[in-house]
This record gives structure tokens, sequence and C-alpha cells, in this order.
């Protein structure tokens, strides 16, 4: 459809070019036969001018409105474009990663300075994509255009004033080299800049309002206003920065269109005054003169558009370039399909952080049965969240080999429960699109999930509300288990899935997840979430990993947990504690 309006567009910016040359030979007629009081000439020049404005009136109207459809609908294919690519392979993630790392922009420290360019491009993406539409547009419609009045008109003023057009062609080379070499690249550097520090203010703003309950909780407006003040103050400062470079151009624009206005009457005077040509040749020419100098002045009329455009083009460039895969950064963890009985198969599994920082795994093997369950523990930043990641193919650095069954069979409840926009059924079946089963079979899963009440509660499975901020975070965690029943993987994974759940509840849950007979890995700090795992893989520090039987497991802890060990000692000592300061 655009390249269709585009086509379009071009035709009609040919057929409005032709309907104003002809109006300039009509409008010599008007002023020639005026001047020699021509009457009959005069009303005859008069009908053709009217005839001549009945079709370019609605001809120009048309042509505006073929434009704006352009913009429109090219932007539709702009954004939903970029949309794919974003949400394609996991793109998001990987320059949220990227972006982490500092990687999205290689020549830049910008990335870590404005808290994360990848971050602020994603934030106006569509915005970005919008305007990037509507001025390429109108650089192209307007270029078009003057290209067109170029050729008809050059050939016009050739025959009449042939110096004049030499003139026009010297003057205009000169005034659009001095226009690039002084004004172009700093203009377009300064409207990045702004783009840029308008973008951070809105990413500020953005995570204040994402963590507005916590920056609630710290008492942390002063600290967060005052970074959102810097973020304007910079917006400002880079603002201020390009209106004067604009000032500067603008002066010089003035100047330089202003120069050429005498010159038509100038140039034509003598000729005139000589008898050797008409007045309406001098109207005609200043018409002529006037439509070829904005052609040829293109750039200098358009400078602060273009290098609009040409930073917007950069900012889309980006994005597009961080939204396409990297080359292999080099050793990566292969993939399988487990084999027959195995439902996930770890073989010398050596994982690192993203970039390397951090060794996490070193030589892991492990193999889970179907119908076994894992819990993996240790300290926090051990690396058991980013075993996952590794298993869901999120992290791929490292060596070794992870065999699963296939994507579709597996179901992660990640540590940060996540809410889509939506109903309170999309919460339960995300990320499903259609709904599978009765409204009953789903009011049975929230039940299973220890939320009974939650359905009449919210008003029933089409209400919709900021589920993210109106549930607890124990609540989410119970949607999200209920969205894990839903889907009946094969294997399940559960990072700290039931963290914010009493004990009873959390049995309630575990029991419900048993009970489907899936497969599935927990990762979890508290001792009692053991009783309900097959296996438990501990963290022993510097990338080791022990897997022991839960029993064997068990049984050391219950050794380790005697009274004459030191730990069991102070658990009862601040039990003790607690009691007295309750009495008191
Ligand atoms: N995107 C990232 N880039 C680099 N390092 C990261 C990234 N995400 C996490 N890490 C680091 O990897 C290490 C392991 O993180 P991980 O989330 O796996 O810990 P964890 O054992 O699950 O911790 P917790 O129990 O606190 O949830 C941490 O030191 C963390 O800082």
């Amino acid at each position: 459809m655009a390249w269709r309006l585009a086509i379009a567009s071009t035709a009609l910016s040919i057929a409005t070019t032709l309907l104003l040359l002809k109006l300039s030979y009509t409008q010599s007629n008007l002023s020639s036969n005026l001047s020699e009081k021509s009457e009959s000439g005069f009303y005859s020049a008069v009908w053709e001018f009217v005839g001549v404005a009945a079709v370019a009136t609605p001809l120009f109207a048309l042509s505006e409105w073929v434009d704006g459809l352009l913009v429109i609908h090219w932007r539709r294919w702009l954004t939903g474009h970029m949309l794919d690519a974003y949400y394609a392979d996991r793109a998001y993630y990987r320059i949220m990663l990227c972006s982490l790392q500092g990687l999205d922009n290689p020549d830049q420290v910008q990335a870590k300075e404005g808290g994360g360019v990848v971050g602020g491009l994603m934030l106006r993406m569509c915005e970005d994509a919008r305007s990037f539409a509507s001025s390429s547009v109108a650089l192209m419609v307007g270029l078009s255009r003057k290209l067109f009045y170029l050729a008809a008109f050059s050939g016009l003023l050739f025959s009449i004033a042939p110096r004049m057009m030499w003139f026009l062609l010297a003057y205009a080379a000169a005034g659009t080299a001095v226009t690039a070499a002084v004004f172009g690249r700093g203009l377009m550097r300064r409207t990045y800049e702004v783009l840029r520090r308008e973008a951070d203010l809105r990413f500020q703003l953005v995570r204040v309002r994402e963590a507005a309950e916590s920056v609630a909780f710290y008492s942390g407006e002063a600290r967060e206003a005052g970074v959102s003040h810097a973020r304007l103050a910079a917006a400002v400062h880079a603002a201020l920065r390009r209106v004067a470079w604009e000032a500067g151009l603008a002066l010089w624009v003035n100047a330089y269109s202003n120069t050429t206005l005498l010159v038509p009457s100038l140039l034509m005077a003598p000729a005139y005054f000589a008898g050797q040509v008409r007045f309406g040749d001098i109207t005609q020419v200043s018409f002529t003169f006037q439509r070829i100098e904005s052609a040829l002045s293109f750039v200098v009329d358009n400078l602060a558009a273009l290098s609009g455009l040409a930073a917007q083009t950069e900012r889309l460039d980006e994005l597009l370039r961080a939204l396409v895969p990297r080359g292999d950064p080099g050793a990566s963890v292969a993939r399988g399909a487990a084999r027959a009985g195995a439902v996930l198969e770890l073989e010398g599994l050596s994982l690192w952080t993203p970039g390397g920082a951090q060794h996490l795994a070193d030589g892991l093997d492990l193999s889970l049965g179907a119908g076994q369950s894992l819990l993996v523990m240790g300290p926090s930043g051990c690396g058991k969240s980013s075993l996952l990641r590794c298993i869901a193919g999120l992290w791929d650095e490292g060596s070794g080999t992870v065999r699963t069954l296939p994507r579709d069979s597996l179901f992660f409840l990640p540590q940060k429960p996540f809410m889509c926009l939506g109903s309170l059924r999309d919460q339960v079946t995300f990320p499903h699109v259609h709904t599978r089963g009765s409204a009953t079979d789903l009011a049975a899963l929230l039940a299973a999930a220890q939320l009974p009440d939650l359905l009449e509660r919210s008003g029933g499975w089409k209400a919709e509300a900021d589920w993210a901020q109106t549930l607890s975070i124990g609540e989410q965690q119970r949607v999200a288990f209920a969205r894990l029943l839903y889907h009946r993987p094969g294997l399940a994974f559960l990072d700290e899935a039931t963290s914010g759940l009493d004990a009873a509840t959390e049995d309630a849950i575990y029991t419900a997840l048993a009970a489907t007979g899936a497969s599935f890995v927990s990762v979890g700090h508290r001792p009692q979430l053991v009783q309900w795992h097959t296996h438990v893989l501990e963290a022993q520090g510097r990338g080791r990993w022990e897997l022991r039987d839960a029993e064997e497991y068990l049984a050391s802890r219950g050794r380790a947990a005697s009274p004459q060990a030191s730990g069991g000692g102070s658990m009862t000592l601040r039990r003790h504690t607690v009691s007295a300061r309750l009495a008191t």
C-alpha cells in the first residue's frame, strides 16, 4: 500500500508541477495584457487562470491527502517490522543483556552513563518510527517536487534569461556547500543528543512508575526526583544547544534567500527599459526564478529537518542493528533432545555469566528421569537461576550439553512473577492467546493454586486490572502456579516460585504439583522444600555442584542439625529471644 501511495504521490507531484508551469504562463499573460491595456486579452487570460486554478486546487488537496496516507501506511509497516524484529528470536531479551554489558553501542560510553541507550531506544521505538516516517515522507515528497520544478522551469528560464540560470546554479551550489559544511554535521549531532536525552528522561520516569511502591516505602522521592531533574536539565541543555545552532542556521538561510529577492528584477530591468521584453516576462521570470531557487536551495532550506531525519535514522538503525543476532560469540552450550526415559540431562555443563565475568558451573553432569524432581539449593548469587536460564536457552555462554524435552513441554515460573496486560483469564492462560477448557476448569485451577476466592473478588474472568500492582507477590505467585497447572508441562521449573507463601500454602501447592505426575525442578532456599523432591543439587562454590538423593541429603542435614551442632543451637536461641520480646 505504501509503495502504491508513493507512486500516486509522485504522479500527483508531476501533475501539480505541470499545472504550476501552465499557471506561470497565464500569470505572464495577465500582467502583460494589463500593462498593455488590452481588455479582451486580459479577460481571456482571467478565464484561462480560473480554468487552471479549478483543476489545480483539488489536485493540490488530493496530493496532501495522499501524502498523509503515505505517512500512516509507511509508519504502520515500519513499526510493525520493528515490533516483529523485537519479538523474534527473543531479541528483546538479548538486547537487554547487551545493554547491561554496555554492548549496545560499541563506540559509546553513553550506554553506561545514560541508564541504557537501548532501554531508551526501546521506549522510543514507536515514537521514532512515527516521526521518521512523517519527516522522511515530507522530505522525499518535497525533494521530488523540487526536482520536477527544476526540470520544468529551468528550460523556461534558460530560454528567457540564460544568465540568470547560470547565476542561480552557481549561487545554490555555493550556498549548499557552505550550509552542509558549517551546519550539517553539528546540527545532526545536536538533534541526536536531544533525542537521546529525552529518551533518558522518559526511561527514568517509566522506571519510577514500575517501582512506585518500593520508591514510596523507601521515601525515595527526593533521590528519584533529583535523578529526574538531572535528566530534565540534560534534555534542556541539549535542546538549548540545538536551538542556538538552529538560530545560526536561520540567520544564514535568511541572508541567503533575501539576497536573491531583487536579482530577477535587476537582471531583467535593462532589457525591459530597452523594450526588448514585455512586462509580463519580468513577473514570469520572477516566478520561475523563485521556483528554481527554492529547488536548488533544498538543502539550505531544509537542513534542520534533514539533520533531524539523519538523527532519527541513526537511532532506528542502532536499534535494528541491536535486534539482529550477533555472530557466534565463541564457545556456547550445545542443545539436544533428552533420551528415552529422561526429561533433563546436563553433560559436562560449564556456564558463565554473559560477558564471562563469573564461572557458575564447571563440568556439571546430571540426569533427571520422568517423574523425578530436583531441588537446586545454594547461597544467594551462586547461579541457581542462571542454571534455569541456561536450560531455557536464555544464556548460552559456556560449554557442554543440555538435553531436555521439547520446548513446549517445558514451563518456567521465573523468580519475578509476570502479570500480562489483560483479563484474569489471560493471567491464567498466559502465554496462550486462546483459552483451552471451560470456565469451571479454570476455576478449579485457581482453587488448586489456593486462590478459591480470587475469581469472585476480581469480578469475573473478564475483569481487567493492573494485576502486578493489585495482587500481592504471594497471590501473583499463586496465579503463576495456576498458569503452570493450566499448561500441564512434562517438566516444570519453579524458581523460588513459592518464596512469598506461608508453609501451609506452599505444602498445598506442591501437593497439587506432585499430583499432576509432572517432573519438576525447583530453586529455593527453604529446607522444608526438600521433602517434595527426589534429588537435591547443591552449590559448593567456585562453580562446583553436588547432586544427592533427597533422603541422603536430609539424613546429612539431620546429623548437622543435631543439638551439638552450632546451627541448631543458634536457631533455638533466636526463638527464645523472640518469645521473650513478645512476652514483654
Ligand atoms: N545479566 C547478567 N549479566 C551478568 N551477570 C549476571 C547477570 N544476571 C545475573 N548475574 C550474576 O550471576 C550470578 C548468579 O545469579 P543468579 O541469579 O543465578 O543467582 P541465584 O543463585 O539465583 O541468586 P538468588 O538466590 O539471590 O536468586 C550473580 O552473581 C549475578 O550478579
